[in-house]
């Protein structure tokens, strides 16, 4: 495992619902442990569908979350990081999200430090990862300004089957936010177009529009995930890409991103 300083903290994020933020923090987190990384997948979003998505169908009846986490640290009682911690077979662990995340959220308004108590968390958690991905709920509510607090790089899923471009710029305006007032290292590490439909001028019309409007001053990843029934089809496996479908084209997308994650740490 890499020392602490190198841990690599990504929020993978949109307010934008169904935008492909929980099959890539999957994919990405099985893809760098595949690498041989240290990698912690965290839940962040109520609907807790990356634990789902993992296998493990009832986040709801699980006795310890990132909720019952981050309320220890709200009462300023000891964290245990490994507590609650799940492991995955394809050699990922994941600290599970629920339902309860809605009421912390709520509880949050009157906590000194609100936007910061994950980011306490997670200090804990660094040394013992190599990456902690967070997957973000479709909202720039306060558990999200947290993850946002506690990551450095921020991973933007877009979805290129709409435009998107007025949904990015509040997204990135409050990145910008967030750096100034609570994490100046904050970086972007880059959008991510999902859900190509190559077959439609749409699609590639979409993607043009990206990369000239954001290039310039934001990465915009060279790999593309393409529409893939299969990719759909994992959260109910509760498997990878690389375990359910080797050589589909999701795969190999999604083995080139993990290559340019890997390379912008460097
Ligand atoms: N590459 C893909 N091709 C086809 N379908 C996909 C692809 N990636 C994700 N999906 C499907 O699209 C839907 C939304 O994906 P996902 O749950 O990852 O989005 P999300 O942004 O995390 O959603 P939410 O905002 O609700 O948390 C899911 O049904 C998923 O299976």
């Amino acid at each position: 495992m890499d020392s602490e300083k190198n841990c690599r903290v990504i929020a993978v994020a949109n307010q934008k619902g169904g935008v492909g933020k929980t099959v890539t923090c999957v994919n990405l987190g099985i893809g760098l442990a595949r690498e041989g990384k240290k990698v912690l997948l965290i839940d962040a979003d109520p609907q807790g569908s990356l634990t789902i998505s993992l296998g493990f169908p009832e986040p709801d009846q699980m006795e310890y979350s990132l909720a019952t986490a981050m309320m220890k640290i709200i009462n300023d009682e000891m964290v245990d990081v490994q507590h609650g911690i799940l492991h995955h077979e394809e050699g990922v662990d994941i600290l599970p999200g629920n339902i309860e995340l809605s009421g912390l959220e709520i509880s949050l308004i009157g906590v000194i430090s609100r936007e910061t108590i994950l980011r306490e968390f997670i200090s804990y958690a660094r040394e013992r990862y190599d990456y902690i991905i967070i997957d973000c709920m479709p909202s720039l509510g306060m558990l999200t300004i947290n993850a946002l607090a506690s990551a450095d790089s921020v991973l933007i899923p877009v979805q290129a089957a709409y435009l998107p471009v007025k949904g990015l710029q509040q997204l990135i305006k409050t990145i910008g936010r967030v750096k100034r007032q609570l994490n100046p290292e904050l970086k972007i590490e880059g959008i991510l177009l999902t859900m190509v439909d190559n077959r439609t001028n749409y699609a590639k019309d979409i993607s043009m529009q990206v990369y000239e409007a954001y290039s310039s001053s934001i990465n915009v990843f060279a790999v593309e995930i393409p529409l893939s029934v299969r990719a759909a089809e994992i959260s109910a496996e509760g498997s990878s890409i690389y375990e359910y479908d080797p050589k589909g084209k999701a795969a190999f997308a999604y083995t080139a991103l993990i290559k340019e994650v890997i390379h912008h740490g460097r």
